[in-house]
């Protein structure tokens, strides 16, 4: 068995962990644990002792090694695994497209009497109606993790969030009242909840799963003293963003930590969370299902270019802070196009990212710019395929739908399609209880222990552990969104935007020291007693 992890060994043995990994919950990409002729189900691994935690840490490791498992000596000079496996051969092994059903509660993980298992479905959160708009955006941009201002300036944090919300409000209500009015991402992810609920009830697992939103109704808040009030014991945080991203799990995740911090029963109560599951087998496969279906709409599906649009994120949170985004992002892709392959559909593809807000740059290619790169190139059928977010959204209903759509049309492109977010596609509801299920013997445990989680660029763990694998730093980033937006090339852009905030910062200091100015008349400031 070509598993190199095993000759390693660990200096400060003391105690001994066993794990069981099913082997549907490995990750199509370890290609030392999948081999060709042989699937191996119930590998047992005995961990002698708590792995050290600058392995967590991602910056040291290249992503190469984090894929390769723990086979690097320069990573875990000395880690020794005692490994049982149970190998079938190829004719054991079940389904490609697994039932729902396999994976079912081993009865050593079912809740014990007087336990309550609960599921924390974490989301961003959307406007339901136009007046909920400049609220919802002051929340959004009151966030550290979208907005991290110089310390010196934390402070105005809160006034600069009225400022910008303000502001941006009327071109974001357009878009909101283009789609209907507000956001429907409240309906859908209680939908994706109860979705859950049922197929963990299937699974032999009564757990009850509550949503907690970023930004708007119901606010995480409301979730936390909702789970405190049913006596819950035992929770999986699962944030509904397949990809990891400092701004919005990373994000959900901070404030969570604040609230457990700050809460006696909370700081007590088992939980683990769920930070990212792009490279599970059956989000992929939903998506595959997704894009398969839409492909043989196109008269000549051959012929059709399958374009993935994700959200954007500004470059630097990737490149200074270390958000595993982007990464994870192109892993995504590279798996579900795999998936895709595999149905024999050999259609070309392009990632490209979207949204992007403010003078700052963001991740490249912009998605605006390709399609009309794209059409220059003779594309004349294009599939848009959202890939960071499971719910139908502002950005999809509109920016992709209405916006790219007129844009593709422009550009040459004759015939335009579009794959409808998962929703509560089943493959991707079973899946997703798989994963609360396969997290569940790791709730209150050391998580660090979970080989499996470890596959992804951020480890399975508590929130505590989890926030303290990335980002630890706290980097000041710049502010992603515009303040202030003139000039005619894209460098007199950027430089007039810092300028610009400066200015406004100096401003706000002004008006915070002094109690006077226009903020004060407008009433954005409250006033000085
Ligand atoms: C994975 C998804 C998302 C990432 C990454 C993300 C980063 C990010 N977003 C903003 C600014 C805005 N986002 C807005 C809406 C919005 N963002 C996401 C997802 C991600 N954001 C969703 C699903 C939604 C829509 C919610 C809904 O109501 O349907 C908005 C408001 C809309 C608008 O005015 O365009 C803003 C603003 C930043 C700055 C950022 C990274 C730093
Ligand atoms: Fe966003």
């Amino acid at each position: 068995m070509d598993f190199d992890a095993a000759s390693a060994t660990h200096r400060a043995c003391s105690t001994s962990i066993s794990l069981t990994l099913h082997w549907s919950s490995l990750p199509q990409n370890t290609n030392n644990l999948r081999q060709p002729h042989a699937e191996y189900r119930d590998v047992k691994l005995s961990l002698p002792t708590r792995l050290p935690s600058s392995f967590l840490k991602r910056s040291p490791v290249p992503r190469q090694k984090m894929h390769s498992r723990i086979s690097s000596s320069d990573v875990l000079p000395q880690v020794s695994l005692d490994i049982s496996v149970d190998e079938r051969t190829a004719g054991d092994r079940p389904e490609k497209a697994q039932s729902p059903l396999l994976t079912n509660v081993a009865s050593s993980n079912k809740p014990k009497d007087g336990e309550r298992v609960g599921v924390l479905l974490l989301n961003l959160g959307g406007p339901e109606s136009l007046e909920d708009v400049q609220p919802f955006l002051f929340n959004l941009f009151a966030d550290p993790d979208i907005i991290r201002l110089p310390r010196l300036f934390r402070f105005l944090q809160r006034p600069l969030a009225q400022f910008i919300s303000t502001l941006r409000a009327p071109k974001s209500a357009e878009g909101y009242a283009a789609i209907g009015g507000g956001s429907p991402l409240r309906q859908m992810t209680a939908e994706q909840a109860d979705a859950l609920s049922l197929a963990l009830k299937g699974k032999n697992l009564p757990a009850k799963v509550y949503v907690g939103m970023r930004y708007w109704h119901p606010f995480t808040e409301e979730a936390i003293s909702q789970i405190k009030s049913d006596g819950i014991t035992r929770l999986v945080v699962l944030p509904l963003y397949p990809q990891f991203s400092i701004s919005t799990s990373g994000s959900s995740l901070r404030l969570l930590e604040n609230i457990f911090r700050e809460d006696e029963y909370l700081v007590n109560m088992q939980h683990t969370v769920i930070p990212s599951w792009y490279q599970r087998e059956g989000y992929v496969q939903a998506m595959a299902n997704l894009i398969e279906k839409e492909v043989y709409k196109f008269e000549k599906p051959e012929e059709v270019h399958i374009f993935f649009s994700a959200h954007g994120v500004p470059v630097t949170y990737v490149e200074d802070a270390g958000d595993p985004y982007k990464a994870e992002m192109e892993e995504c892709v590279e798996l579900i196009m795999n998936a895709v392959k595999d149905r024999g559909i050999n259609c070309q593809h392009t990632l490209a990212y979207q949204s992007r807000v403010g003078p700052v740059e963001w991740l490249k290619p912009y998605t605006d710019v390709t399609i009309r790169e794209l059409g220059k190139c003779g594309i004349k059928n294009l599939l848009a395929v959202p890939v960071s977010f499971v719910s139908e959204h502002i950005e999809t209903l509109e920016e992709i739908d209405m916006e790219y759509r007129q844009l593709a049309l422009e550009s040459g492109i004759k015939n335009w399609g579009r794959v409808p977010a998962l929703g509560c596609e089943p493959t991707f509801i079973a899946d997703l209880a798989d994963a609360v299920i396969e997290a569940l013997p790791y709730v209150g445990a050391m998580a660090v222990s979970n080989l499996e989680a470890r596959q992804s660029l951020v480890p399975l763990g508590s929130v505590e552990e989890l926030l303290a694998t990335y980002d630890a730093l706290r980097r000041e980033l710049p502010a992603p969104v515009s303040l202030w937006e003139w000039g005619w090339t894209k460098s007199a852009e950027t430089w007039n935007g810092r300028a610009a905030m400066l200015a406004v910062l100096l401003l706000l200091v002004l008006e915070v020291t002094t109690g006077q100015g226009v903020l004060h008349q407008w009433g954005i400031l409250p006033p000085i007693n």
